[in-house]
């Protein structure tokens, strides 16, 4: 559907003149109803007993954090220590972050322990590495179960790189002897839960809940981390899920497995808070059209918005304005130099040179995703807050991108 679209009374043609194209905005009052509806939902079934910890992976602006922080949103889980920086500026304390990088450094094994943020380790040598310093962790598990809109973004099973699997369990307890104090379970099984997913989701919960508290010995248990995930739509026919609903369940499960020890939950959405406050803004260049497909072919491509290339994931894109042309079928490209550098394949669109293009659902994993393949600049990010636009980060330029060479 093309219509005059605005961003809190913003038309995309007026941001675009001020900013320059193409452009990331975010719509402030989105990001709030997001923290709002998961935090409300969270302590509907939990009250007290459950923290939401923004997986700041999907967006790391940090006025994108302290928005957050403001709206009721507790923590951070951070996967790097210069993600670690950003919370810790934002505002939030060390151990309101959960540090879940994979694979660690002894570097980052260090800055994690320096920091005195909360630990979260997926692999046994990992693990050991530890042992010397008597950490306190929380630990990733693998209970075989995945979920996710692609394999790239699946977490669970076998064929995932993440998570320590029950059978080590031997070691686990080993390696607690030895003195590593294990604080806490983690578990996260991929990402874009929707409704028709909840019955592996649920059973993936169970699996975590019963790994608690009957396959292991977990005498310091404070955190339960169910991971984040929750989906948001990307096209009409998707169903989400009803928090309320999920929570409750996820609660029935707690209450009939944690009967003494009652761990703090934690849930860890990423995408669910930011996605759908951000619109990637773009403009038409040149509308090309060999036999079988035409090409709307814009300034932006696959290195501000790296999702349909990667995962041939959809992202609904309409045109800012209503047009008096005919509709079209067309496939929406980028300026990369990759035949995959498409946007949008076969949108029925009504198009013209010139013409701004709004991408939605582009808040999470768009920017943080972006690259400067083919030498090109990341656009701007624009912040719409009440009703007036604020840079939150300035475009790139040809210095910034070579800042760092050395010429011999
Ligand atoms: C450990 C962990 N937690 C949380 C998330 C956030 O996922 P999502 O953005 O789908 O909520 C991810 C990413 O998939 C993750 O790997
Ligand atoms: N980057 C993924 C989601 C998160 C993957 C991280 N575990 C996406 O754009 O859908």
């Amino acid at each position: 559907m093309d219509s005059n679209f605005t961003i809190q009374n913003l038309t995309p043609k007026s941001l675009v003149q001020e900013f320059g194209s193409p452009l990331y905005v975010y719509d402030e009052e989105i990001i709030k109803r997001q923290c709002q509806t998961i935090t409300t939902a969270l302590k509907n079934s939990f009250d007290q007993g459950a923290k939401v910890l923004y997986a700041c992976k999907a967006n790391t602006n940090p006025n994108v954090l302290k928005i957050m922080k403001s709206n009721g949103v507790h923590g951070i889980d951070a996967v790097s220590p210069n993600e670690v920086e950003v919370a810790l500026q934002a505002g939030f304390l060390n151990n309101q972050i959960t540090f879940t990088a994979n694979y660690m450094t002894k570097e980052e094994i260090d800055y994690a322990i320096q920091k005195g943020v909360i630990l979260n380790v997926g692999e046994i040598d990992t693990l050991k590495k530890l042992i010397a310093h008597k950490a306190e962790v929380i630990i990733r598990l693998n209970l075989d179960v995945g979920i996710g809109h692609h394999n790239h973004v699946n977490t669970g099973g076998n064929d995932s790189k993440f998570g320590i699997n029950l059978m080590w369990k031997e070691q686990l307890s080993e390696i607690q002897k030895q003195g590593v104090k294990i604080i806490g379970l983690h578990q996260h099984m991929g990402s874009k839960i929707m409704k028709k997913d909840h019955d592996s989701y649920l059973l993936g919960i169970e699996k975590l809940f019963q790994a608690a508290t009957q396959e292991l010995e977990l005498p310091y248990l404070k955190y339960i981390d169910i991971g984040g995930g929750f989906g948001v739509k990307y096209q009409d026919y998707e169903e989400t899920s009803d928090l309320n609903l999920l929570f409750s369940e996820i609660k029935k499960l707690y209450d009939k497995y944690f009967i003494n020890v009652k761990p703090m939950l934690f849930i860890e959405p990423g995408r669910y808070l930011i996605a759908e406050s951000g619109y990637l803004l773009c403009t038409v260049q040149a509308i090309n059209t060999n036999k079988s497909r035409t090409f709307v072919g814009t300034d932006s491509g696959m290195h501000h918005l790296i999702r349909p290339a990667l995962y041939e994931s959809y992202h609904e894109i309409i045109n800012s304005e209503e047009k008096q042309v005919e509709s079209r079928l067309v496939t929406v490209c980028g300026n990369i130099c990759e035949s995959g550098d498409l946007l949008g394949v076969d949108r029925n669109l009504k198009v013209e040179v010139n013409d701004v293009l709004v991408i939605q659902n582009g808040g999470a994993y768009g920017f943080s995703m972006s690259s400067n393949y083919n030498l090109r600049e990341r656009p701007a990010e624009i912040l719409v807050r009440d009703s007036k636009p604020y840079i939150i980060r300035k475009r790139e330029t040809l210095d910034y991108l070579l800042a760092n060479v050395v010429i011999l």
